[in-house]
C-alpha cells in the first residue's frame, strides 16, 4: 500500500500498537536544554531511574545563558544561573553528552543539532521544545515534548504517542528573487491560522520546497508549532545529503553508503493518502511581516493592517475583542501601512532565523550601510560553530560596522525568560517566530520578518522592504 513519509517513519519506529490511535514509538535522539532538560533529568534521577541509554541524549546551554559577550555561568535572568548548573551537573551524572558554554558545539538545540548531525533523515528525535519540528526538514520525525513525557524517553527510549493526522502542504512553482523561506512560513500561517495544523503531521512537498536550501527548509518547519502543528516533515534529497556529508555525528565510510541507500525510500509514494490537501502558488509568496500578537497576524509587507471583516482564508476568525486587543497592543489603527512604520530595535537571531545562510543574507543587505540613528541592533548566531564560520567570513564586521551588537549564540531575545529584554512598547523587528504579547519582554511590540527584511528596517529605521534597498 501506499505510504507517506510519515507513515514510514511511524511503522519503522512503532513497538507496539497501543489501541485507540496510539503507539509505543522507539525514540533514537533526546535533545535537552537548561530550561526544561535539567528538569526532567533530576526528576527521573529522583525516582530512581537511570537513563536508559546516554549516547542517545544530548544537552545544551541555549534558553537561559547569557549571549553578551565573554559570558560566563552567571546570567542576567535572576534564578538563570541555578538553571545552568543544575543542568551540567545533571548531565554529567547521566553520562549524556553535553555542550556546554564554551564548546565550539553549543548553540540553540533546534540549530546545533542538526549541524552536528545528531538528527538524521529516518530517525526519531525529541525535545522538551516546542519548536523540535525544526529538525523534521531533514527527513526525521521530530517534535516537541512535555517534561515529563522527556523523563519517559529518558528511562525507557520510547514514547505513548497518539498518531496525528496527516496534512500535506504542496508549494507550487518557484518564489520569486527576494522572497523567503520565512515568507512562505508566514504565508501559510497567514491562510491556515495559528490553529490550521493541529493534530496533524505537515509534510511540504512540491517544487518551491525542493528548490530550498535545506537551512531554508529548517526555517520553514521551525514555524510550524505556529500552525499548532505535531511536527512538519521534508523527504530527504540531494540536497539534505550533501549538507549532512562530513558533520560530526553523520555516518562514515561503509554506513554513509548504507545510510544513502535507506534515506533514497524516505518520501511519501505516489498515491499516499493525506487527510488534508493544501496546495499553495510560490507566485502568490511576498514578503510579510506580522502585525499583530499571533504568527496568523501576518500581511504582505507592503499592505496594511486588515479590518476584522478580512479575515484569512481557511484560519478560524478572530473575535472582534481579540482584533481590538491586537490593535491596541501593538499600537496600530486598521488600514495602517506597515511599511514606514518606525522601529526602536532589530534582532536577527533564534532557531528560526539564525544559521549562517540567514547571517549572509542579513549582511548582503547591511553591507556598507549604517543602522538608522536610535535603533538598537542585535545579531545573535543560533550556534557557536555559526559564529565561527561567520567570522571565517568576516560577516561579523558587516554586522560590527553597521551598528549591530554581534553576540554569543542562545536563544537570548527570542524570548523573555527574566533576563534581557527591550523595553515597554518598544517596536522590534525580529527574525523570531511568536510575537505572543511581552515575547520578548514586558509589552514589548514584536514584528516578525526574514533576515532580509529585518536587515533593511534596521539600517531605514522603519520597516522597510528588502527589494527596495537600492544596489549599490
Ligand atoms: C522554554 C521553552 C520550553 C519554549 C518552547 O517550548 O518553545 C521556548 O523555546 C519557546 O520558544 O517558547
Ligand atoms: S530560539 Fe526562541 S523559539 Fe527557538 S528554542 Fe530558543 S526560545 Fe524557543
Amino acid at each position: 500500500m501506499a505510504r507517506t513519509l510519515f507513515d514510514k517513519l511511524w511503522d519503522a519506529h512503532l513497538v507496539r500498537d497501543l489501541g485507540g490511535g496510539t503507539g509505543l514509538v522507539a525514540i533514537d535522539r533526546i535533545l535537552l536544554h537548561e530550561r526544561t532538560g535539567g528538569i526532567a533529568l533530576m526528576a527521573l534521577e529522583e525516582s530512581g531511574r537511570p537513563v536508559r541509554d546516554p549516547s542517545r541524549v544530548f544537552v545544551t546551554m541555549d534558553h537561559v545563558v547569557d549571549t553578551l559577550p565573554g559570558r560566563t555561568d552567571r546570567t542576567i535572568m535572576p534564578t538563570g544561573t541555578d538553571f545552568i548548573l543544575a543542568t551540567r551537573e545533571a548531565a554529567r551524572r547521566a553520562g549524556a553528552t553535553l555542550f556546554d558554554i564554551g564548546d565550539p558545539r553549543q548553540g540553540i538545540v533546534h540549530v546545533i543539532s542538526p549541524e552536528n548531525a545528531i538528527v538524521l533523515p529516518g530517525l526519531t528525535l525529541v525535545c522538551p521544545d516546542s519548536h523540535t519540528c525544526t529538525q523534521g526538514a531533514l527527513g526525521a520525525l521530530a517534535w516537541g515534548i512535555g517534561s515529563s513525557e522527556a523523563e519517559h524517553a529518558l528511562a525507557t527510549g520510547t514514547l505513548r504517542v497518539t498518531r496525528p493526522a496527516q496534512m500535506r502542504i504542496t508549494v507550487e512553482g518557484a518564489l520569486a528573487p527576494g522572497v523567503t523561506a520565512k515568507d512562505l512560513a508566514l504565508h501559510v500561517i497567514a491562510r491556515l491560522g495559528s490553529g490550521g495544523a493541529r493534530a496533524h503531521a505537515v509534510e511540504y512537498a512540491g517544487p518551491a520546497i525542493a528548490a530550498l536550501s535545506v537551512e531554508a527548509r529548517m526555517t520553514l518547519c521551525n514555524m510550524a508549532t505556529e500552525l499548532a502543528a505535531f511536527t512538519a516533515v521534508i523527504a530527504p534529497d540531494a540536497a539534505t545529503i550533501a549538507w549532512l556529508e562530513g558533520r560530526t555525528y553523520a555516518p562514515r565510510g561503509a554506513d554513509w553508503d548504507a545510510a544513502q541507500a535507506h534515506w533514497a525510500g524516505l518520501h511519501s509514494d505516489a498515491g499516499a493518502h493525506f487527510d488534508r490537501e493544501v496546495r499553495i502558488d510560490a507566485a502568490d509568496v511576498v514578503p510579510m511581516v506580522s502585525w499583530g500578537t499571533s504568527p496568523q497576524q501576518s500581511v504582505a509587507l507592503a499592505g496594511t493592517v486588515p479590518q476584522l471583516d478580512a479575515p484569512a482564508p481557511d484560519a478560524a476568525p478572530t473575535t472582534p475583542e481579540a482584533h481590538a486587543r491586537a490593535l491596541d497592543y501593538m499600537g496600530l489603527a486598521e488600514q495602517g501601512a506597515l511599511a514606514g512604520l518606525p522601529i526602536d530595535a532589530a534582532f536577527i537571531g533564534s532557531c528560526t532565523n539564525a544559521r549562517l545562510s540567514d547571517l549572509r543574507t542579513a549582511a548582503e543587505v547591511l553591507a556598507g550601510r549604517k543602522v538608522a540613528p536610535g535603533v538598537r541592533a542585535i545579531c545573535v548566531p543560533g550556534s557557536t560553530r555559526v559564529k565561527a564560520e561567520a567570522e571565517a567570513e568576516g560577516l561579523d564586521k558587516v554586522f560590527l560596522a553597521a551598528g549591530f551588537e554581534w553576540r554569543e549564540a542562545g536563544c537570548s531575545m527570542c524570548f523573555f525568560a527574566g533576563g534581557e529584554s527591550f523595553g515597554p512598547q518598544q517596536r522590534v523587528i525580529s527574525t523570531t517566530n511568536r510575537n505572543f504579547e511581552s515575547r520578548q519582554g514586558p509589552r514589548t511590540r514584536t514584528h516578525i520578518a526574514s533576515p532580509a527584511t529585518v536587515a533593511a528596517s534596521a539600517i531605514a529605521g522603519v520597516i522597510a522592504d528588502p527589494r527596495l534597498v537600492e544596489a549599490r
